[in-house]
């Protein structure tokens, strides 16, 4: 257990990246996202998310930081590595902690989170479970859960829906639980970043507003079109 406490000990105060292109994204392949991965840990972060398998192993042949991996399938509910398969196949691909969806929902093989969870652990990874509440959260952690993130605040119907990062519930995990928790989800600036520590984070976790080109492009061009919307333009 000392390697896995390292581990996390590695990751506490400091930035993970999330590197996954959306469906449809040129960018979308695993050479382009193994590529996206190694150009991140050119920089201090401590950690690199990621999703699919094939991904997962291109990743990791380009970097020995910290791996987070997860498997999106199905169009259910509950799509980040659902089953305990799907945890089983993630762990093969050499990542340190298997990321799962730990809400309450029904999951599509009618499994049982606690067997999720003992994939991963029957694995030797670490589970670190993404939930949009703190009931969620709670119960995680007392299933056994190694790090817990707000991954998915905001992505279930009954969640809060903030347009920016949930602070609150970072801060809420973050009191209840003797766990590390994981600030992660719209997460769109350095500021946001250090306000999620200041509410008790372990680790941040940022995606879209360093990997994804395409929305980061929209963001700027949103903010020129809203110039010319409010008569800023001088042409
Ligand atoms: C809800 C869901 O499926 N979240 C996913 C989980 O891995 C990713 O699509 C997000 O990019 C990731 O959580 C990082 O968040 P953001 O990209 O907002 O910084």
């Amino acid at each position: 257990m000392t390697d896995h406490a390292d581990l996390l000990d590695s990751l506490r105060g400091r930035l993970i990246v999330s590197c996954q292109a959306y469906p449809g994204d040129p960018l979308r392949s695993p050479e382009h996202m193994a590529a996206m991965a190694a150009s991140v840990a050119r920089a201090p972060v401590a950690g690199i998310r990621a999703e699919g398998v094939d991904d997962l192993r291109a990743i990791r042949t380009v970097t020995t930081l910290p791996l987070i991996g997860l498997w999106k399938d199905g169009d259910g509910d509950v799509y980040i590595t659902p089953t305990a398969r799907h945890a089983r196949a993630v762990a093969e691909t050499g990542v340190d902690i298997v990321a799962v969806d730990a809400t309450g929902r029904p999951r599509p093989d009618g499994g049982r989170l606690s067997d999720v969870f003992a994939a991963v652990h029957g694995s030797g990874r670490l589970v670190m479970a993404d939930v949009s509440t703190v009931e969620e959260g709670v119960r995680a952690a007392d299933l056994g859960a190694d790090l817990v993130s707000t991954t998915l605040s905001g992505y279930t119907p009954y969640s809060r829906r903030n347009e920016g990062p949930d602070l609150e519930l970072v801060a809420e995990l973050a009191g209840w639980l003797s766990v590390p928790v994981t600030a992660e989800g719209r997460i769109q600036s350095p500021d946001q970043a250090r306000q999620a520590m200041a509410a008790g984070a372990w680790s941040v976790v940022v995606g879209t507003a360093i990997t994804a080109p395409a929305a980061i492009a929209e963001r700027f061009a949103g903010a020129l079109t809203s110039v010319l919307d409010t008569g800023g333009h001088c042409g």
